[in-house]
């Protein structure tokens, strides 16, 4: 069988295997068109059945999450770990609460996150969890006995060498210190290496909040460097208003770029003269409540529909919320209006078609893989400082962090271009964060 034949067989298997699962086909899909080059030359990889192998999880949870809110009402929700590979070191990812999680959502980015933290270079295996919890509205009292019920059960599975969960959407350090708390009383040991995120006070790192959306910028930099251009003046959107965006608008600021925009799931807005980060970070870290409120206090205009928000134009796009945020029609109109630089910050928010136009355009693509891995990074640093029980220095673990961010584009470029894909940092972090992986499993025999 030829290298084509090999990875359309296999992709057609995973459909047929997971029916439905359609986040979880369009991430395997993206890989293993970006993998026909390795077969091509490596038959070895395909007569050992690597891909059939790497596409299955090791072992994937779902379990009942039962809590009873504050007026005594008992709620059941879904619970999920999917452990997808170890092969280069314990199972990492994060934990999200959205009410859309699913097995395919969960599948999706654990396979994700094993390429991603091997690119990382750090040791560390791809997972993810969550449930279909929605943390919005709860009080504190309700998100903490969920994050304990949820733990009563997650925590037989974890373990600072089997697998070290981290947050995601919905799961930011109060939840991260509610989980952690649960599992130190149920499993009478502090164990600060079992989760990641965690609180100062008890074993979290210096730099792990602002990881993902700086690491972003310092990716986006080094595309944006490579091309002969600096973030110095650029019109750049951000779409979200979570963790990564909010760290992605401080570093873009940082580096001399005016953001224009923010999103929440209900809306978006436009500041002409630059978000106000402060006003943003009161909004939706202190006071949680809409983007709309923004405007109120701080200014700019606001838009009811996130979707909408990829009609402002400007020189670099940031999608920092979700999956699929940014679909072809989006895709279109960034073009249309000018963008030269696309870079995910969120896991897949642009649509496989989306990702192709953009391509196509000649707009310079930087895919979530490696663009936002900063954020496990930064936890694998975190991992590495309660091992060693010492904590670094704000500038220790930030200059670690600019390196590996620094090699991923590296790496990514280079192994694109070894393959004939110059430019191509889809296919180039694909290639480099499979044949990590891939040769742990082949020395590690039939596994
Ligand atoms: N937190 C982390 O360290 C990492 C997160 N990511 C990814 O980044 C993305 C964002 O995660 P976080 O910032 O951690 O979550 P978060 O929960 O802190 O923030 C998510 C934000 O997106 C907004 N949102 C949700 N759906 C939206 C939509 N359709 N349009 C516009 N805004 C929408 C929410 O209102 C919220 O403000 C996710 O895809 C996540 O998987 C990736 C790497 C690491
Ligand atoms: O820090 C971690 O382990 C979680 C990061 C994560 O979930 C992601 O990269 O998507």
């Amino acid at each position: 069988m030829d290298a084509k034949n090999y990875v359309e067989t296999v992709l057609e298997d995973v459909k047929r295997r997971n029916p439905g699962e359609v986040e979880f086909h369009n991430a395997v899909a993206e890989v293993l068109h970006s993998l026909t080059p390795v077969f091509e030359k490596r038959k070895d990889l395909m007569d050992a059945a690597i891909l059939e192998r790497i596409t299955e999880p090791e072992r994937a949870i779902s379990f009942r999450v039962p809590w009873m809110d504050d007026a005594g009402k008992i709620h059941v929700n879904r619970g999920f770990r999917v452990q997808f590979n170890g092969a280069i070191g314990p199972y990492k990812g994060g934990i999200r609460f959205h009410p859309s999680v699913n097995q395919s959502i969960i599948k999706f980015l654990g396979f994700e996150q094993t390429f991603k933290n091997s690119l990382t270079g750090l040791p560390m295996g791809g997972g993810k969890g969550g449930s279909d919890f929605d943390p919005k509205g709860k009080s504190d009292a309700e998100v903490m006995r969920f994050c304990q019920s949820f733990m009563s059960e997650l925590y037989k599975h974890i373990g600072p060498d089997v697998d070290v969960p981290a947050g995601d959407i919905g799961v930011g350090g109060r939840e991260i210190g509610f989980m952690y708390g649960m599992y130190r009383k149920l499993s009478n040991s502090s164990s600060q290496g079992v989760l990641t995120g965690k609180g100062l006070t008890f074993g979290g790192s210096l730099g792990r909040t602002p990881a993902t959306g700086y690491g972003l910028l310092y990716f986006a930099n080094e595309m944006l460097a490579d091309k002969g251009e600096s973030f110095k003046g650029k019109k750049v959107t951000i779409s979200g208003s979570g963790n990564v965006a909010t760290y992605a608008v401080e570093k873009a600021q940082q580096m001399g770029a005016t953001v224009i925009t923010c999103s929440d799931s209900a809306g978006y807005i436009y500041c002409k003269d630059g978000v106000d980060l402060e006003g943003v970070k009161q909004i939706k870290e202190v006071e949680r409540l809409r983007i709309k409120e923004y405007v109120k206090h701080y200014g700019g205009e606001y838009f009811e529909g996130c979707a909408n928000i990829w009609d402002v134009p400007c020189d670099v796009a940031l999608p920092c919320a979700t999956q699929n945020e940014l679909d072809l029609a989006a895709a279109k109109k960034l073009i249309q209006n000018g963008v030269k630089f696309v870079v995910e910050g969120a896991n897949m928010p642009c649509s496989l078609d989306a990702m192709k136009a953009f391509q196509e355009a000649g707009v310079y693509f930087g895919p979530a893989k490696a663009a936002n891995a900063g954020g496990v990074a930064c936890s694998g640093l975190e991992m590495t400082q309660n091992a060693l029980r010492l904590s670094w220095s704000f500038e220790e673990v930030d200059e670690k962090l600019q390196n590996i961010m620094k090699n991923i584009f590296k790496n990514s470029k280079k192994a694109a271009e070894e393959y004939g894909y110059k430019d191509n940092l889809v296919v180039g972090a694909n290639i480099a964060g499979f044949m990590k992986v891939a040769t742990a499993m082949m020395g590690q025999g039939l596994i």
